[in-house]
C-alpha cells in the first residue's frame, strides 16, 4: 500500500539555520509512526511542511497522494492535526467549539465525540482561554479525532497531559487506529512517550534523517553482544563496521551489532576471537538503541 505521507529530499532553511536537510522518509499506511529527535531536530517544521503551513526551500512532500503545496479542503477533511500550543478560538466554550467544528466535517461521529468527551472529562461550559494547557490539548484532540480522519498528525500531543490521561489517550488511539486503519504520525522528543505506540520510527537529528524503519525490523537487527576475550589476546583487532559502541572492561568486550544475523555474528566472532563464544546476546529497547546511536555520534543527546 502506498504511504500516506512521503518526504522527498525536503530541505527547509530559515534565515540562519537549516531546519531540515534533504530529509526523505515516509509514514506507512495503517502505521503509527513516531517522529523522534532532540529539541530543534526539525520535527515540527517537517509536520508543518506536510500540512502546507510552511513551504520547503527544496524537495517536496506527498500527503494523501497530492503535493502538500496543493492541499485543499477535500484532503484537509481527511487529516487531523493537533500541535502543542496551536491556536484555538479562545473566546468559545468547549461546547461552542465542538458545535462549531461538527458541521465542518461530513464524517463527524457524534458517538465518538461523546465517548472522547467522557474519557477526557472536559467542562463543556468553560471558555477555551480558561482551560489548562492539557485541557486545551484534549479539546483539540476531540475535535481532530471525532471526524475520523484517515491520517492523524500529532505534534508533541502529550505535553501537558497528566500520565493517567496520557495512558488512556494512548490506549484509545491504539484502539481507534487498530479498528479503523487510521494512520498516525506523532512527534516527540521523549521516546518513552511513544515507545508503546509506534510501529514505525523516524529519527531526525539536526534536520537529517538518521532512521526510517519499522520498529520490529529495527529492533530485530540490533543486539548488544558481550564476549569474554581470550586471556592471551594482545591488542583488540579491527572490529566489523556494523559493531558499534565497543566498550571493554577487563576481559569483557561489549558492542552493539547493528546488522544482527546469528550465523554471521558467530562466524565473525570465531574468526576474530577463536574459542570465545558470546557470553550474552541481548535485544535492545528503543530507548537503549537511541542512546547507543547518540553515543556513536549519530544523534544528539536529549532523546
Ligand atoms: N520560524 C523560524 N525561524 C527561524 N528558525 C526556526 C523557525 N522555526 C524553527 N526554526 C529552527 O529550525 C530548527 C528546527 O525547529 P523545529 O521546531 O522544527 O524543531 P523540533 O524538532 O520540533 O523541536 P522541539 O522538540 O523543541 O519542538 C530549530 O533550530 C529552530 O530554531
Amino acid at each position: 500500500m502506498k504511504p500516506l505521507l512521503e518526504f522527498h529530499q525536503v530541505t527547509c532553511r530559515f534565515s540562519r539555520s537549516w531546519a531540515l536537510r534533504h530529509a526523505s522518509f515516509h509514514v506507512p499506511a495503517g502505521s503509527i509512526t513516531a517522529l523522534l529527535g532532540p529539541n530543534g531536530a526539525g520535527k515540527s517544521t517537517a509536520l508543518k511542511i506536510a500540512l502546507n503551513l510552511i513551504r520547503p526551500s527544496s524537495g517536496h512532500v506527498e500527503i494523501l497522494g497530492v503535493d502538500s503545496r496543493k492541499l485543499g479542503p477535500a484532503q484537509l477533511a481527511r487529516i487531523g492535526y493537533v500541535a502543542d500550543g496551536m491556536e484555538l478560538p479562545d473566546w468559545m466554550s468547549v461546547d461552542q467549539f465542538l458545535a462549531w467544528c461538527r458541521p465542518l466535517y461530513p464524517k463527524w461521529d457524534p458517538d465518538l465525540e461523546r465517548s472522547l468527551r467522557k474519557q477526557f472529562s472536559l467542562p463543556g461550559d468553560r471558555k477555551l482561554s480558561h482551560l489548562s494547557r492539557g485541557q486545551r490539548m484534549k479539546a483539540a484532540l476531540i475535535a481532530a479525532l471525532s471526524y475520523r480522519p484517515e491520517l492523524l498528525v500529532l505534534d508533541e500531543p502529550f505535553s501537558g497531559l497528566d500520565p493517567v490521561v496520557r495512558d488512556e489517550f494512548i490506549t484509545g488511539l491504539l484502539e481507534i487506529a487498530g479498528g479503523e486503519g487510521l494512520s498516525v504520525v506523532v512527534s516527540s522528543h521523549d521516546i518513552e512517550e511513544v515507545d508503546r505506540l509506534a510501529d514505525h520510527v523516524v529519527l531526525l537529528n539536526h534536520g537529517a534523517v538518521v532512521l526510517n524503519e519499522g520498529t520490529e525490523p529495527l529492533l530485530a537487527r540490533h543486539r548488544r553482544v558481550e564476549i569474554l576475550l581470550p586471556p592471551d589476546l594482545g591488542e583488540l583487532p579491527q572490529l566489523p563496521a556494523n559493531w558499534i559502541s565497543p566498550q571493554s572492561a577487563g576481559r569483557v568486550l561489549r558492542f552493539t551489532d547493528t546488522g544482527h544475523e546469528p550465523e554471521k555474528l558467530a562466524r565473525a566472532l570465531s574468526a576474530l576471537f577463536p574459542g570465545s563464544p558470546p557470553a550474552g546476546i541481548h535485544p535492545l529497547g528503543l530507548r537503549e538503541l537511541f542512546v547507543t546511536l547518540v553515543r556513536e555520534g549519530r544523534a544528539d543527546s536529549g532523546i
